[in-house]
């Protein structure tokens, strides 16, 4: 039964299980989603298989076991969620072409792996959408960049949008800038968790226990999010809130700003960038 907020989905297919598809996986046993046609969901191992076997109206294969999961998988699907490493991707789109209605779209996750590639090996009937997820779609916090393809209609980009705003908030980009978007918001968890784990280890080495250290920082990360989502201020203002002056932390943020923050998430975003083009040349 359906109400005035329940969002609808067509049938929708996922190749690969793993931390990404999983994310928006869980995001989607929302009650307020309703996925007319069901979910289905493939794997390579049958072990990855079973964790997804017990969710409400997800059905979940292995190729392991069964060899024609995936272009079973996709048989009648309206949307197609490509969730495997990118070297896998030309491999499966050969698989499952020939099984793809005329009128489905395939939703690309895949780090790097471009349009153009992805076109040519689908019929002219199937629009592509690349997109650009991260992993608090897991808890409805994800953001994800989606760039429409040359076949992809309006409509098409409206349905892999409606996908992903129910686990998060989704921006529209052009596929040129959507190498960088996933260098900003597609790694992005990982560097807060790398600030987090960094950050636990300076509060232990301070003399608090694990679990202390753990909370200090865990409450510390939340809640400056949440000040900050709830107050609309801007993270500078927010920032000389705390830093009174010829107080500790101004003596703590001179050490941080003399480190050249600004430069090393440069040099890193950069590194990441280098990757996914080096990952859309197939290396
Ligand atoms: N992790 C992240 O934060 C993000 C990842 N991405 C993109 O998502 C994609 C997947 O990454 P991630 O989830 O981290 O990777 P994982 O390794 O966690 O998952 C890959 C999944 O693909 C499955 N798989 C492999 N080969 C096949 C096949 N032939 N048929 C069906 N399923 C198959 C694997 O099955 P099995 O488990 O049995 O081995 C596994 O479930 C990548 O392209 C990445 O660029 C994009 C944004 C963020
Ligand atoms: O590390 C990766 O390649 C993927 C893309 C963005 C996050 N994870």
């Amino acid at each position: 039964m359906s109400d005035a907020r329940t969002i609808q989905l067509p049938a929708i297919a996922f190749i690969g299980a793993g931390s990404m598809a999983g994310a928006i996986i869980n995001g989607l046993a929302s009650p307020v989603v309703d996925v007319e046609g069901g979910i289905r969901v493939t794997s390579r191992s049958a072990a990855t298989a079973a964790r997804f076997a017990e969710l409400r109206g997800v059905s979940a294969h292995a190729t392991e076991n069964e060899a024609d999961a995936n272009p079973e998988a996709v048989r009648g699907a309206k949307l197609v969620v490509l969730a495997v490493k990118p070297y896998q991707v030309p491999d499966v789109l050969a698989e499952i072409a020939g099984a793809l209605e005329p009128g489905t779209v395939v939703a690309s996750v895949a780090a790097g792996v471009t349009v153009a590639t992805m076109e040519a090996a689908v019929p002219a009937s199937v629009a592509v959408v690349r997109t650009m997820p991260n992993t608090p779609a897991q808890v409805g916090r994800g953001v994800t960049g989606v760039s429409g393809g040359t076949r992809a209609t309006a409509d098409d980009v409206a349905l892999v949008r409606a996908l992903f705003e129910t686990v998060g908030a989704v921006v529209e980009v052009p596929e040129s800038q959507l190498d960088e978007l996933s260098t900003i918001s597609g790694s992005g968890p990982a560097y807060v968790f790398l600030l987090i784990e960094e950050f636990t280890k300076t509060a232990v080495a301070k003399g608090f226990s694990r679990e202390q250290a753990e909370l200090l920082v865990g409450h510390t990360f939340l809640g400056a999010a949440e000040l900050l989502a709830a107050t609309h201020e801007e993270p500078a203002e927010l920032r000389r809130r705390v830093t009174s002056p010829g107080g500790t932390t101004e003596k703590a943020i001179e050490v941080l700003q003399a480190a050249d923050l600004s430069g090393l998430f440069d040099r890193a975003t950069d590194a990441a960038l280098a990757r996914a083009r080096e990952l859309a040349s197939g290396a």
